[in-house]
């Protein structure tokens, strides 16, 4: 039996078939006795793959088993196809189960009647990390990040920092600066171009440097140069970009899959907690730097920054945020940028039209908004989301308990063709056209798809990530014309949804 082959449902925060160390036992849970709960169908008639003692669902991928060789997109489909709407993934090795719906009706519920005080389950291990293992100041209260704190804790820091990360206000003086960014990486892009018009080396790495210097400007006020050509592999910002990539990976293997580190200290929490504190040392930093710098520079109160504005509120606040930006920012639009490459390399129709309205210089650019949402839609880098419910529900006439891990499929559900017809095709046009074209977005179910997440505890970095990804994107049709070859691009798993290389682009000069 090879545990290899238990594959994620979708993560991020989100989901997995096996994580579920931490959730109340859904057996302890009070069961409310009102007429209406009486004749909802029970947990156990919730349809799902069968569970064995012990092993749980692990024989469904083993050969012959309906989820064998499958991941991501296609177990969701294998899942979707056998069970319907609502499936119940059941727990191993002890785990409790968690609930996996592609009813967008339900999402919604759920997601609404949460939005209060929403706790997205997920990163354990960084929260064991900033709560227990550091204990740095001994107050078990001590605010650790958005990712990391739930309740109070994490409604009083989001209430904090949303009128500053949130403001358009903020967010607009940005636009100059990541355009910016985007001109040199061009630069970059044509410099490191081999005689086929293919960038040298692995261009995921290529993108997470361009993330990683949009996201440095809004975070830290300033430019990191990660496109200098002569930046040595151990050079901090490449240390950051590796680090954050192996912490995703890591947490997914503490927080999402079978593991013991809660009960002792395996290699793999041990890595783990050895990633969070270099993390943490390269955090502080840049962080260090970027408050020298602001120092020696004199603003005015108009073009205060992100960091500035932070600091003015609470320095422990303003290093957390930068730190949780820094973190959140950099994979999430580096392996959002390429699928929009791939959508528009392989619809050349559909990049002239793009570069069309680029080259028209009007203010509004609508078709490149739907292009960067077409294919958010078809290759998500989030595979979907996750609540853990803190209230009994009853969804789809199945009685849900309390502090059960609720997933939602978005992934699957804006795939649907009962939400956007056509899905397998890119057509940035269903994002623009009126209300009595067919395709019109606005016939789908709002909550079908979802790529920054849902209300109060929606994606924070949502404005900031569109607008280096409308910069960036603008800037690389105007210049190139993109185009692929071979295979289809893939997606991998693991918090999040990877492309994996190789990347067949080339980009001409147009
Ligand atoms: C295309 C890029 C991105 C995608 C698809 C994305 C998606 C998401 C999603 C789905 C969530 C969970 C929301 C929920 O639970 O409802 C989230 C949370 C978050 N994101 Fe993003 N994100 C992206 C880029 C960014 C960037 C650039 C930043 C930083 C500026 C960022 C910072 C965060 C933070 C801090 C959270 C946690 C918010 C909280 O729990 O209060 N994200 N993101």
């Amino acid at each position: 039996m090879q545990t290899s082959k238990i594959r994620p449902v979708f993560k991020y925060a989100v989901i997995n078939f096996n994580w579920f160390r931490f959730v109340s036992n859904v057996n302890n849970i009070a069961v409310n006795t009102s007429e209406t709960t009486r004749q909802l169908k029970s947990w156990e008639e919730i349809p799902g793959p069968s569970s064995l003692p012990i092993i749980g669902a692990l024989h469904h991928f083993l050969p012959n088993g309906l989820l064998y060789r499958s991941e991501g997109f296609e177990m969701l489909e294998r899942l979707y196809k056998a069970f319907g709407p609502i499936v119940k993934l059941p727990g191993m090795f002890g785990a409790p189960s968690l609930v996996l719906l592609f009813d967008a009706e339900s999402m919604a519920h759920v997601l609404r009647s949460e939005n209060w005080m929403p706790k997205r389950p997920g990163f354990q291990s960084l929260e064991h990390y900033r709560k227990e293992y550091k204990k740095s100041d001994g107050n078990p209260d001590r605010i650790t990040g958005l990712v990391t704190d739930h309740g109070e804790q994490w409604k009083k820091l989001r209430s904090m920092v949303n009128p500053v990360i949130l403001q358009p206000k903020t967010i607009k003086l940005y636009s100059t600066i990541l355009d910016e960014v985007a001109v040199d990486m061009i630069e970059r892009m044509r410099s490191i171009r081999d005689e086929n018009n293919m960038i040298r080396g692995d261009l995921s790495e290529e993108m997470n440097l361009w993330a990683l210097e949009s996201i440095g400007v809004v975070a830290l006020g300033g430019r990191l140069n990660c496109f200098d050509p002569n930046l040595p592999a151990d050079s901090p910002v490449k240390k950051l970009i590796q680090i954050v990539h192996d912490i995703f990976n890591t947490a997914n293997k503490l927080d999402f899959q079978p593991s013991l580190w809660r009960y002792y200290p395996t290699k793999t929490y041990k890595r783990a907690m050895k990633l969070y504190e270099e993390q943490e040392n390269l955090n502080r930093y840049f962080i260090k730097n970027a408050m020298d710098k602001l120092q020696s520079k004199k603003s005015s109160e108009n073009e205060k920054g992100i960091l500035e504005k932070l600091l003015e509120i609470d320095e422990h606040v303003a290093i957390l945020m930068a730190s949780d930006l820094l973190f959140a920012g950099v994979d999430t639009a580096a392996h959002t940028i390429i699928p929009i490459f791939y959508f528009l390399a392989t619809n050349p129709e559909k990049q002239n039209k793009l570069r069309d309205e680029l080259l028209s210089k009007s203010d509004k650019r609508p078709y490149l908004k739907a292009c960067i949402k077409e294919a958010m839609r078809m290759m998500p880098v989030v595979a979907g989301n996750m609540r853990e419910t803190s209230k009994e529900y009853n969804l789809l006439g199945y009685k849900i308990p309390k502090q059960t891990y609720v997933t939602f499929a978005h992934q699957y559900t804006s795939m649907m063709d009962s939400h956007y017809p056509r899905p397998r095709e890119y057509i940035p046009e269903r994002w623009i056209v009126d209300k009595d074209d067919p395709l019109y977005h606005g016939n789908a179910h709002p909550f079908a798809f979802s790529p920054f997440g849902f209300g109060v505890r929606g994606c924070i970095g949502r404005r900031i990530a569109e607008l280096e990804l409308e910069a960036f994107l603008a800037r690389v049709v105007q210049n190139f014309h993109i185009e692929w070859f071979g295979e289809p691009l893939k997606q991998y798993q693991s918090s999040l949804n990877y492309v994996k290389g190789p990347f067949n682009f080339t980009f001409k000069d147009v």
